[in-house]
């Protein structure tokens, strides 16, 4: 065992990457913060039992744990800020008036990795408001998921959203299920398995899997299945958000995909960006808890975004100007506020730190 090991899924960022990690999360925090989203920033761990459960029907995690020998108790390392906001929304800020715009930006540790993501420290940036899920709350937070993401750099956005409690509002009213039969119906969409779906004489939520794919077909398509009109308000609130992304974003419409939304009620969407596999991000709308029991609505949405690391890594130019010794410090203030990346000297040359440019007699002098 050496002492330069990390542990499976954790690494080091090294230049350029560590930069451009700091730059766009600078980039997005700033076009959240413009929409007027107020920062917060929770602990990196807490009491186990405080990360779970304030989320209506988020399910129990595996959670990357370490014993606390001051208070005798476990704690978790969040593997999510929303229910950290969540939390603040409902404790701490419940006397602040709704809605409540808040952003936040940081580390976040899950206990395995996935196939997709092979890290399990990532950053994850995002916004909530809390007090409100309406068709126009919803179609705000996910015009500025896009504009987030395309602030750090990501092009070709696309949006796909998706109804996650789909199959439970159609099993309560005109397509029942029993309760067991329900999470099959639900992992058999999930998985666009016709003939199982089939087998399991849930016929009825076959139309379900061709209604995916472009927004607007997607959507007259769901719409023939809603004879009843079930679905009214749901369908008119996904177009309110799709007419919002219209010049912003590419939109599909996957009504059955659940994978990744654990707490999210009647909206969801995934966040997807050229050049990248796999979302980006997710959001949706979902229910905090609070202390006396009452639930109040949310909608929000979250960015990973270190898969855009090597890309903007390789796009950022460094002009670095070399100071020789005895340069004039008043001048290498200025240059600096101009933009210039400065390197003092230490030694005659600018051996190893890269330099591309020269102070010369107080000018500036390209690379010789
Ligand atoms: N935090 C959620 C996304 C989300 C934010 N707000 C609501 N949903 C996730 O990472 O999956």
């Amino acid at each position: 065992m050496t002492t330069a090991l990390l542990p499976e899924g954790l690494r080091d960022r090294l230049p350029p990457q560590a930069d451009a990690a700091a730059a766009i999360l600078r980039a997005a925090l700033d076009a959240i913060r413009a929409h007027g989203y107020e920062r917060v920033a929770p602990p990196l761990a807490e009491y186990e039992e405080s990360l779970v459960g304030r989320l209506k029907t988020s399910a129990a995690r595996d959670l990357l744990r370490v014993a606390d020998p001051l208070s005798q108790r476990t704690l978790a390392l969040r593997p999510d800020i929303t229910t950290q906001v969540g939390r603040i929304a409902a404790t701490r800020l419940a006397h602040r008036p709704r809605p409540l715009r808040l952003s936040y930006g940081g580390p976040v540790m899950k206990l395995r990795a996935s196939q997709l993501r092979p890290e399990r420290e990532m950053t994850q940036i995002g916004a909530e408001l809390v007090g409100r899920d309406s068709a126009t709350a919803a179609a705000e937070i996910v015009a500025l998921a896009v504009e987030a993401l395309a602030a750090t750099g990501a092009t070709g956005i696309t949006v796909d959203l998706t109804l996650p409690d789909l199959v439970d509002t159609l099993a309560a009213g005109p397509l029942p299920l029993r309760p067991s039969q329900a999470a099959q119906v639900r992992a058999l969409l999930d998985a666009k398995d016709a003939g199982g779906l089939a087998a399991s004489g849930a016929a009825s939520y076959l139309p379900l899997i061709e209604a995916a794919g472009p927004f607007a077909d997607a959507l007259e398509r769901l719409r023939a299945f809603d004879t009843n009109g079930i679905l009214d308000r749901r369908l008119a609130a996904l177009e309110t958000i799709a007419t919002r992304l219209e010049g912003m974003a590419e939109v599909t419409l996957d009504p059955t995909e659940r994978h990744g939304f654990e707490y999210q009620s009647w909206l969801g969407f995934s966040l997807f960006a050229d050049g990248l596999t796999g979302e980006i991000g997710r959001g949706g709308t979902y229910t905090i808890l609070h202390e006396d029991g009452h639930e109040e609505p949310a909608v929000g949405f979250s960015i990973y975004p270190d898969p855009l690391l090597d890309v903007r890594a390789d796009e950022q130019p460094s002009r670095r100007l070399f100071l020789p010794l005895g340069h004039d410090p008043d001048l290498a203030a200025r240059l600096r506020g101009e933009g210039w990346v400065t390197v003092a000297a230490l030694d005659e040359r600018c051996d190893g730190a890269g330099c591309t440019h020269h102070l010369v007699a107080g000018e500036v002098q390209p690379p010789t």
